[in-house]
């Protein structure tokens, strides 16, 4: 059989056209796949220059040359391009040679105004390792990790292909005449270059075959590891991923928590509607819990009407209980399920279920998958025993601690709401003059069924749960509106000190807050004293400084709470931009029997004193407790000696009294 040059060429460019038609098949069926526009352009432009050789003999030969070549190298742009967009490559631009070469090739077969084949050849060759080691070293640089078998194949191909041109390029060095005899002509094709021309056609389809076998192993894998009705992970991507969670926490020191969820009279439903209402049902079971979730956390179906939900990285086990709630709550909602053969005028039926969630946690209840995932069923059936619609923990102390506390979360939102929340003021006195000169103001929740609650009990899960912005705001509004009416009322100027909380500074603009809250109740700003702890101001120092100079500004002082139990730096006290001390009330405990807290409060008061600040003593109870105060030149103190926390208007009685004694 006689192969003229223009079948082999035709021919050679049908593997092309082939190749970006089946390329841009692979990407049509993929939508997610960036790019079906270029594989379709790249396979126009492969056509048309496919035409323009066909038209060789018709038309005038250079201009067949310029349309076909041209087009080639459009078609291999295109190609490129959608290789880009495919693999997600970024940096391959040597893979552009692989679809730019033919056409290269092409256009150098055809230049047959080029003087010397030699010459011709030995560009090309030269152009095609260069090409190919770039490639094969970009490639090597970039490994693709999912396609990995189609990487190798075209280092392969690449590498083969290379050596070829290395050893035609030697012997066209050494001996420039051996190939002149297979100089390019129709009735003598280049022997190399069909061998090339077939390695290329042949090794290109090889490459699409694995794409698309590698693509369709994905979808494989993918079947594997998702439950086909709800398309959520299944149990073996679950376990994987929990493996992966528990290494990753167990790097960091930190929890995870996994809910196992199984449905209350989910039964029922299948049995009485069907299980095409069934499916349905288990469908937007599976979109209310993702929907609840962060994008970090995972659910998966074990199968049947049971699901699992991974979280992972959490803070305290509440925050897992938490979460559980929300989704027996979301699951308690109605369901509307489709009726099998409905019509416009029938509505679907309303179902309602429950959900049951046993909750087991990383690290207290177990450090591998499979005893996690045993310990939450156990936790699970606990739940359903305790009346279903509920979440349990594995350990039944931590399931009874974690219910009070989100019990007690529950009544303080509504104690917030319902304006249950008090201010009670400690006298702050002069201990020069023996006068009261401030307050500080102290919340406690007035409860309805537990009588008044003290801070110690509700504050930390305030903390925990974001509650103290609210609080705090409260505070702050409640106490400036009070200061403002005792000026009215005529007592002399005090100043009244508010907790500011680490999440309140953190959290919130408290500058902003503090100025709107000053306009509205009138209260002047210097009356007013803002207490921070160490640990408040540490966490952000640049930000503290910002926010305390922004606060000073407006004519605000600034206390450091708790002096002594934190860093007690002198750098940060140097730093901040602060009027007042508070010394903290474990140093004045034992007073006067311990020396060393002693000397610490004869130390903090002088060290104080020297930075310019004034120097208050917390928990005062004794007579000697003040005389050494007032000995080591402390200026004012707080304790029970001469109050404890008391009601505006029995504070009010106090600069009463205090008043008539002069
Ligand atoms: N962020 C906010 N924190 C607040 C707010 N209100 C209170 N708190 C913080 O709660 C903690 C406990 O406060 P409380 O039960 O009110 O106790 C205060 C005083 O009653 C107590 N104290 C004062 N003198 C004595 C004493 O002589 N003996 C004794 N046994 N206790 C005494 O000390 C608490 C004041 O502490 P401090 O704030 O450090 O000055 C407490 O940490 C409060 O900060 C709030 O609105 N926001």
């Amino acid at each position: 059989m006689k192969f003229d040059l223009l079948t082999i060429l035709t021919a050679y460019l049908i593997v092309d056209a082939v190749f970006a038609i089946a390329f841009a098949v692979t990407v049509r069926r993929h939508p997610n796949l960036a790019g079906p526009g270029w594989w379709l352009a790249a396979c126009m432009a492969f056509f048309t220059g496919f035409l323009g050789i066909c038209l060789r003999d018709v038309i005038p030969d250079i201009v067949s040359i310029v349309i076909a070549n041209s087009l080639i190298l459009t078609g291999g742009v295109c190609v490129w391009i959608g290789i880009r967009g495919f693999f997600g490559l970024r940096q391959h631009w040597s893979l552009f040679a692989l679809f730019v070469l033919p056409a290269a090739t092409l256009l150098n077969l055809f230049m047959e105004v080029w003087p010397s084949v030699s010459a011709r050849q030995i560009t090309m060759s030269t152009f095609i390792i260069l090409i190919g080691l770039f490639t094969i070293r970009d490639i090597v640089r970039q490994r693709s990790v999912t396609l990995s078998m189609e990487t190798n194949l075209l280092i392969g191909f690449l590498g083969a292909e290379t050596v070829i041109h290395v050893i035609r390029l030697i012997t066209l060095i050494m001996r420039p005449t051996a190939i002149s005899s297979y100089i390019l002509s129709p009735e003598q094709p280049d022997r190399v270059f069909l061998m090339w021309l077939f390695i290329t056609g042949t090794a290109r389809l090889l490459i699409m075959v694995t794409l698309v076998s590698a693509r369709l192993q994905d979808e494989l894998n993918q079947l594997a590891t998702q439950d086909s009705l709800t398309q959520l992970p299944n149990r073996r991507f679950l376990l994987e991923r929990l493996k992966h969670g528990i290494d990753v926490e167990r790097r960091d020191g930190k929890q995870l928590a996994l809910l196992m969820l199984d449905l209350d009279r989910f039964k029922a439903v299948n049995d009485s509607l069907g299980h095409s209402a069934g499916d349905e049902l288990l469908q937007q079971v599976a979109d209310r819990i993702q929907s609840r979730l962060r994008d970090v956390d995972m659910v998966a179906r074990l199968g049947g009407d049971e699901f699992i939900v991974l979280l992972e990285d959490i803070a305290h086990p509440e925050d897992a209980a938490r979460v559980a709630e929300e989704i027996v709550a979301d699951l308690s909602r109605p369901f509307q399920l489709p009726r099998s053969n409905e019509t416009d005028h029938e509505p679907g039926h309303e179902v309602q279920i429950g959900a049951s969630i046993g909750i087991s946690l990383y690290p207290q209840h177990g450090d591998n998958p499979e005893l996690l995932m045993e310990q939450a069923d156990i936790a699970m059936y606990e739940a359903k025993q305790a009346g279903r619609g509920c979440f349990a923990y594995f350990s039944e102390e931590l399931t009874i601690a974690v219910r009070k506390r989100i019990a007690l979360e529950g009544r303080l939102r509504r104690g917030i709401e319902q304006q249950e929340l008090r201010v009670f003021y400690q006298p702050q006195i002069d201990i020069a003059s023996g006068r009261i000169v401030g307050a500080e103001a102290l919340v406690r929740w007035q409860s309805p069924t537990e009588g008044l609650i003290a801070p110690i009990n509700f504050i930390p899960i305030a903390e925990e749960t974001g509650l103290i912005l609210a609080i705090g705001e409260w505070v702050l509004r409640e106490t400036c509106r009070q200061g403002q009416c005792w000026l009215a009322d005529g007592f002399l100027p005090l100043t009244l000190a508010v907790n500011v909380s680490p999440q309140q500074f953190r959290r919130c603009d408290i500058n902003a807050l503090v100025a709107e809250v000053l306009a509205e109740t009138g209260f002047p700003a210097g009356q007013l004293e803002l207490e921070m702890t160490e640990s408040g101001l540490m966490d952000n120092q640049d930000k503290a400084v910002e926010v305390l100079n922004n606060l000073r500004a407006q004519g605000i002082r600034l206390a450091i709470d708790d002096f002594g139990t934190g860093y007690s730096s002198l750098a940060y006290l140097k730093r901040f931009p602060l009027d007042v001390l508070k010394i903290d009330k474990s140093f004045i405990d034992d007073i006067p029997h311990l020396q060393d807290d002693m000397e610490i409060t004869a130390t903090i008061i002088a060290m104080g004193h020297i930075l310019g600040f004034k120097v208050l003593a917390e928990g005062v109870e004794t007579q000697e407790q003040l005389d050494f105060l007032r000995k080591k030149g402390c200026d004012a103190y707080q304790g029970y000696f001469t109050s404890k926390p008391v009601p505006a208007e029995d504070f009010a009685e106090l600069l009463r009294r205090q008043h008539k004694n002069g």
